[in-house]
């Protein structure tokens, strides 16, 4: 039976296949030229070692499947904005549009909005997918690892490095994480839900922390709520806390960002 995932990633590609002969490549080419890249791997990883508050990666994201639409006014450059000046050590902006009503529009304004590095956050298929989130002022893209083989893992992260992005890997399980871990990339998310049924696994992320190399920027993804399950996931050994629903249900998302890296939150909470 195919999955949640199956059924995305199929429509995905009906859609890259649409835009990609569409597409003007060379004028798509000088806008990602004109893009300069923010270290993304670098910025949370110098968060993360300067020890003064947590290294968050704030998501956009107005719906998802698993949850329906989270965010009904959703409006990117303040959404932005707020969360940068709450210290958000990067973004992540959804830009799938059938399953999470995302777009690469709102990846563009957010990224010319704000000084930090963001992440195209998507279901990344085909290499032209990487030329657009350039264009689009990606600083790092997102490759799923169980959507995609060792040949195609290799080639996305392959030409995202080409174009100066960085790359987070996305695994939900134990054999993901070898892969990714063989393929050699810089940057593991380990996602507690799995993308095949949606269900949360929240024991997966502290199972595999500690077997994933040190020299990798480590980051836990999904049903981070509060502070207790950063420190918690901090002491299981992650570097940075992808965190989207938490703060998106929130009429106020920078003041619940800030409340969450102060410390003072972990000692009242
Ligand atoms: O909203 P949450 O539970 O804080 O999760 C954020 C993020 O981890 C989640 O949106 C996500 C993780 N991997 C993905 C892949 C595609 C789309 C979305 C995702």
């Amino acid at each position: 039976m195919a999955t949640q995932l199956d059924q995305i990633l199929a429509r995905t590609a009906l859609d890259v296949a649409e835009r990609k002969a569409a597409a003007d490549l060379p004028a798509l080419e000088r806008r990602a030229a004109a893009h300069q890249p923010r270290g993304f791997a670098a910025s949370l990883k110098a968060i993360s070692e300067a020890k003064s508050h947590p290294a968050v990666i704030a998501e956009l994201k107005k719906a998802s499947p698993s949850r329906g639409v989270i965010r009904p006014s959703f409006d990117p450059e303040p959404l932005a904005r707020a969360l940068e000046a709450a210290g958000a050590g990067a973004l992540s902006v959804l830009t799938d549009e059938p399953f999470f009503q995302g777009s690469l529009r709102n990846l563009e304004i957010a990224s010319a909005a704000t000084s930090i590095p963001c992440l195209r956050k998507d279901f990344m298929v085909d290499p032209f997918q990487v030329l657009e989130a350039r264009a689009s002022n990606a600083d790092a893209i997102l490759l799923i690892v169980a959507a995609l083989t060792d040949a195609d893992l290799k080639l996305l992260s392959t030409e995202a490095y080409a174009y100066g992005l960085d790359v987070l890997c996305e695994v939900h399980d134990r054999n993901e994480l070898d892969r990714a871990i063989q393929i050699g990339c810089q940057m593991i998310g380990v996602n507690s839900r799995d993308l095949r049924t949606f269900v949360m696994h929240p024991e997966i992320q502290v199972e595999l922390a500690e077997t994933i190399p040190s020299n990798v920027v480590r980051v836990a993804e999904s049903g981070i709520k509060g502070r207790e399950d950063i420190d918690r996931l901090t002491t299981a050994g992650y570097d940075a806390f992808l965190i989207g629903e938490t703060l998106m249900r929130e009429s106020d998302p920078g003041a619940t960002l800030s409340a969450l890296l102060a410390r003072e939150a972990a000692v009242l909470a």
